[in-house]
C-alpha cells in the first residue's frame, strides 16, 4: 500500500494519463478528421468553430491536437518500453555475469554516451530516413545506455549484498538469483527509469519532429508546433491556439509518467513507506515460547565425527602476491557439538567458514586440504550435489546476517522460498512450515507478512536462523551471528541458539572475535591467528586451558568466564 501522499499524486498521474488516452483512443470518434489531408492550414482568426471542428477549412486546431495524442503517447511508450528492455538486459547481464559480456556492453554504453545526443539523432534520423520506426528506434538508441549503466552499478551493489550470498549459500542457481533477488531489487530502480524514458521519449519526438525528421504521413504535437513554426505562429497571436494547446499536452502527459512513477516506486519500494502499522518490538516476540518441534532425520551414513577439516589451505591471490588466509587448518566436529571459533579479525575464520560452504570467489582459492562431511569430500562434489548440500544438510549464518534477508520480499516468502528449494511440498504446506520456524525462534505467526525492514535486528537474526534451519540441518555453521546487536539482543540470541542446538541436537560451528561469546556457547574452542589454529582445548563450565602464548593472553583479557548457557552479559 502506498502513502497518502503517495497516493492522491499517483491517482492524479494516472488520471491524466488516462484522460491522455481516452482522447487518443476516441478522439476520431469526437471530432471530424480527415486523414488524406494532412497539410496543416494557414492560421485563421481563433474561433469556437475551429475549436469545435465545426470549421471546414482545412484541420481544424482541436481535431489536430486530439489526433497528435496517439502519435506522440504512442512514440513515447513504445521508445521506452525497447529501451527500458534492452538497459535492463544489458545492465542485469553485465552486473551479474561480468566477463567478456561486462566488457562489450559497458564499452558500447561508454561509446553512445561520448557521443553527443542531438547530432546523433539527426545523423541516424536522416540516415533511415523520416518516419515513426526510425524516430522510435532513433529515440530507443539514446536512452537505453544509462539506463544500462545504472543498473549495471545497482546489481553489482546488490551482488554483493547479503541475501544474494545467502541465496548462494542454500544452493540457488544463477539465473535464479538473477530472477528472484537481483530483479525485483533493481526493479525500483527500473520503474522511475522507464517512466522518465517515457518523457524523454515524448521530448524527443517534440524535438525530431520539430526539426522536420518526424513522419510527414502523420500528425503529432511535435509535428503540430513544425508546421506552427514553418507558418511563423510564433510571430504572431496565433501561437496562442497553434503553440499553447500541444505544449500544455506535452508537458501534462510528462506530468502524468512523473507522478505515476513517483506513486509505483513508492509501493515497489517498501523502505519508502512508513512502517506505522506495526509497533511491537522486539521484547514482546521473546515472550512467544519456542514450540516444540519435530526430530530430525537420522542420516545413517554419517560416521563420527560429522565434519573432519584436515590440513585445509586458502589462498586469495592478488597483485602483490598471494595471500595465506587459511593455513593448514585441521579440526573436527561431532553430531550435537558447538566447535567455537575465535580469531581476531583477518585471522581467516570467514574465509574457512566460506571453504566449507564451497562459496568461495575469486581471487579465493583452495590449495590444498581436505573437508570430509559425513564422509564425502566437500571440494569434490559437483555442482548438484553442492547445491542439495547447503542450507538442507549444512547451513550458514552468515556474518552480518542481518543484512541477508531480502528487502523486498517479506520473512515468510523468503522462508518458504529456502523450504521449496529442497523440499518438494506443496506451497501452502511450505506456508504453514514457516510460521511453525518463525514460532521456533519465537516470532509470533502475526508478523510472518512483515518485511525484513519492519523487524528490529534482533528480530531480523532470528528469522535468518530459522532460514538456516529451514530444512533439518545436520550442520550449523554460525559467522558472527551476533556482531551488530546490543548486548541485550545478543544475549537472547545466544540462548536461543543455545537451546535450538540441545533441543535439535545440531553440530554448530560458532565463529566469533569476542572469546567470552564463545566461551559461553561452545563445548570445543579453537584460536585461529593469521590464517592458522594455534590452539585447541575443551571448554568446561566456561573455561578453556589455553596453551599458546596468543590463546593466554585473550584469556587473560577476559574479565571472568561463566558456564555454558549462562550468558556473560545477562
Ligand atoms: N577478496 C579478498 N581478496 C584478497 N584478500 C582477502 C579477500 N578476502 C579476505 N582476504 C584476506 O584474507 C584474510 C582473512 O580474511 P577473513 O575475512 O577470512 O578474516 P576474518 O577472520 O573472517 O576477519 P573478520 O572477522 O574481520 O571478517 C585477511 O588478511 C584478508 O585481508
Amino acid at each position: 500500500m502506498n502513502t497518502p501522499i503517495a497516493r492522491y499524486l499517483g491517482f492524479t498521474g494516472f488520471a491524466i494519463l488516462v484522460f491522455m488516452l481516452l482522447l487518443a483512443i476516441l478522439g476520431p470518434f469526437i471530432v471530424p478528421y480527415d486523414p488524406n489531408e494532412l497539410i496543416a492550414p494557414a492560421f485563421q482568426p481563433p474561433s469556437w468553430s475551429y475549436l469545435l471542428g465545426t470549421n471546414d477549412i482545412g484541420q481544424d486546431i482541436f481535431s489536430e491536437l486530439i489526433m497528435s495524442a496517439r502519435v506522440s503517447l504512442l512514440v513515447g511508450v513504445v521508445s521506452a518500453l525497447i529501451a527500458t528492455l534492452f538497459g535492463v538486459i544489458a545492465g542485469l547481464v553485465a552486473g551479474y555475469f561480468g566477463g567478456w559480456a561486462e566488457t562489450i556492453l559497458m564499452r558500447l554504453v561508454d561509446v553512445k554516451l561520448t557521443l553527443p545526443f542531438l547530432p546523433l539523432m539527426i545523423v541516424v534520423a536522416v540516415f533511415l530516413g523520416p518516419g515513426l520506426i526510425t524516430q522510435i528506434l532513433v529515440i530507443a538508441l539514446v536512452i537505453w545506455a544509462p539506463m544500462a549503466r545504472e543498473l549495471r552499478s545497482q546489481v553489482l551493489t546488490a551482488r554483493r549484498r547479503g541475501f544474494v550470498e545467502a541465496a548462494e549459500a542454500i544452493g540457488a542457481g544463477g539465473r535464479y538469483i538473477l530472477r528472484r533477488h537481483l530483479l525485483p531489487n533493481v526493479t525500483p530502480l527500473i520503474i522511475p527509469q522507464f517512466v522518465r524514458a517515457a518523457n524523454t521519449g515524448i521530448l524527443m519526438e517534440t524535438s525530431l519532429s520539430f526539426l522536420g525528421l518526424g513522419d510527414p504521413t502523420v500528425k503529432s504535437w511535435g509535428m503540430m508546433l513544425f508546421y506552427a513554426n514553418s507558418r511563423s505562429a510564433f510571430l504572431t497571436d496565433a501561437w496562442l491556439w497553434w503553440l499553447l494547446p500541444p505544449g500544455i499536452c506535452i508537458t501534462l502527459s510528462v506530468l502524468s509518467f512523473s507522478l505515476l512513477g513517483y506513486a509505483l516506486e513508492e509501493r515497489v519500494r517498501p523502505r519508502l513507506r512508513t512502517s506505522w502499522r506495526f509497533g511491537a518490538s522486539e521484547r514482546s516476540a521473546n515472550k512467544v515460547r519456542p514450540l516444540k518441534r519435530e526430530p530430525q532425520e537420522q542420516d545413517p551414513e554419517s560416521p563420527e565425527p560429522l565434519l573432519s577439516v584436515q590440513q585445509l589451505s586458502v589462498e586469495y591471490v592478488t597483485a602483490n602476491g598471494a595471500i595465506r588466509a587459511v593455513d593448514s587448518v585441521s579440526f573436527s566436529v561431532r553430531r550435537g557439538e558447538v566447535l567455537g571459533i575465535v580469531g581476531e579479525s583477518g585471522s581467516g575464520k570467514t574465509t574457512m567458514a566460506a571453504a566449507l560452504m564451497q562459496l568461495l570467489k575469486p581471487p579465493g582459492r583452495l590449495t590444498g586440504g581436505r573437508m570430509l562431511f559425513a564422509g564425502n569430500d566437500l571440494a569434490s562434489l559437483d555442482a548438484a550435489e553442492l547445491k542439495r548440500l547447503r542450507n538442507n544438510r549444512i547451513a550458514l549464518i552468515p556474518q552480518a546476517a542481518m543484512n541477508a534477508l531480502n528487502p523486498v520480499y517479506t520473512v515468510q516468502k523468503q522462508l518458504v522460498e529456502a523450504i521449496l528449494a529442497h523440499q518438494k511440498i506443496r506451497r501452502s504446506e511450505a506456508r504453514i512450515r514457516a510460521n511453525h520456524l518463525l514460532q521456533l525462534v519465537g516470532i509470533t505467526p502475526d508478523r510472518a507478512r512483515a518485511y525484513p525492514h519492519e523487524l528490529s535486528g534482533g528480530m531480523r537474526q532470528r528469522v535468518v536462523i530459522a532460514i538456516a534451519l529451514a530444512n533439518n540441518p545436520s550442520l550449523v555453521i554460525a559467522d558472527e551471528p551476533t556482531t551488530g546487536l546490543d548486548v541485550i539482543v545478543q544475549a537472547e540470541i545466544l540462548e536461543l541458539l543455545t537451546d535450538l542446538q540441545s533441543r535439535l541436537e545440531l553440530a554448530m560451528i560458532f565463529i566469533s572475535h569476542d572469546l567470552s561469546v564463545v566461551l559461553s556457547v561452545a563445548d570445543r574452542i579453537a584460536i585461529m591467528l593469521e590464517g592458522k589454529i594455534v590452539d585447541q582445548s575443551s571448554v568446561n563450565s566456561g573455561v578453556f586451558h589455553p596453551n599458546h602464548p596468543y590463546s593466554q593472553r585473550l584469556q587473560a583479557a577476559l574479565p571472568r568466564l561463566k558456564s555454558k548457557h549462562t550468558i556473560p552479559f545477562s
